[in-house]
């Protein structure tokens, strides 16, 4: 246990810039002294004790703002910057070296019993206000962004973001993640599609209109030859001659 607290106590000078010195650090750091209030209450927890470890975890959420189940295990070297509002669900595993920011929360679902919480490996970084959620696992060197919400496991190396949490970076090398604001939209392409086409009719019908309005009418007698390949004919006689659209129609033309 003294070494986990002396590598709590370290690791905050390597991880946090506002660290100036050894005083500050032990008196000012409300994650330090959760983790310390937190790794008696633990040890307590699995003597099986009733009652006290869960006294001391609900202690030191009132001096720290920050609640750890006491049933929580949490590797050497692990920093809470800031803390306030972090939760770390029962059934969590911290893994050594983590980062944790203020308003992080190991959780569960609400839909799981017994393992419920999150596992995280080593040196993981869970950004300000993120939620990992569920049993699930998040691998070595992963950074979740601020505000995340992550519900599925995380290979090893990635950076997660997002609502739900989506892989932005495997091992350095950018992904795309899913872009939903631009994913095709199968129909309202359909409906574009339809419109253009009656745009287009419509043109042709108005050029065919303006044509018609501009020819002569033509007396052509009932029975007389005529070529019937002229489509702008056919339309021009459906329109000026009841008899000659009669005998086109029944020449099936
Ligand atoms: C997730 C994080 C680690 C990524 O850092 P990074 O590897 O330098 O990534 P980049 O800054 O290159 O960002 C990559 C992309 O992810 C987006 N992104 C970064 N962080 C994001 C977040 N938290 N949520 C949503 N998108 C995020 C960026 O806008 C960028 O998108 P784009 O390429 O489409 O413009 C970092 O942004 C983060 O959230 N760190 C947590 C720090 C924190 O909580 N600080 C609190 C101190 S009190
Ligand atoms: C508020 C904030 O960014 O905290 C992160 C770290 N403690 C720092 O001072 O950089």
């Amino acid at each position: 246990m003294l070494n986990a607290l002396v590598a709590d106590f370290r690791i905050i000078f390597d991880r946090d810039p506002a660290a100036r010195n050894w005083l500050e650090v032990l008196f000012c750091y409300p994650g330090l002294q959760a983790l310390f209030l937190h790794r008696f209450a633990h040890w307590l927890f699995l003597l099986g004790l009733p009652v006290i470890p869960r006294l001391i975890s609900h202690i030191a959420r009132f001096l720290t703002g920050i609640e750890i189940h006491p049933g929580a295990q949490i590797g050497h070297g692990v920093f809470i910057d800031h803390g306030m509002g972090v939760v770390i669900g029962e059934t969590a595993i911290v893994g050594d070296y983590a980062l944790i920011y203020q308003g992080v929360t190991l959780g569960g679902t609400g839909k799981e019993s017994g393992k419920r919480h999150p596992t995280l490996g080593e040196n993981v970084v869970v950004g300000a206000g993120a939620k990992v959620l569920g049993n699930i696992h998040i691998g070595n060197n992963v950074r979740i962004g601020a505000g995340s919400v992550v519900l599925r496991d995380v290979p090893s190396d990635c950076t997660v973001v997002g609502i739900p949490g989506r892989i932005i970076y495997r091992s350095g090398v950018r992904v795309n993640p899913l872009e939903h604001g631009s994913l095709p939209d199968s129909e309202a392409e359909v409906i574009r599609a339809l419109v253009d086409r009656i745009d287009f009719l419509e043109q042709k019908f108005e050029e065919l209109q303006n044509k018609q309005q501009s020819q002569q009418p033509v007396a052509i007698p009932v029975g007389a030859t005529i070529g019937v390949d002229d489509c702008d004919l056919k339309y021009f006689c459906r329109i000026n001659d009841k008899k000659i659209q009669e005998f086109l129609d029944g020449a099936g033309i």
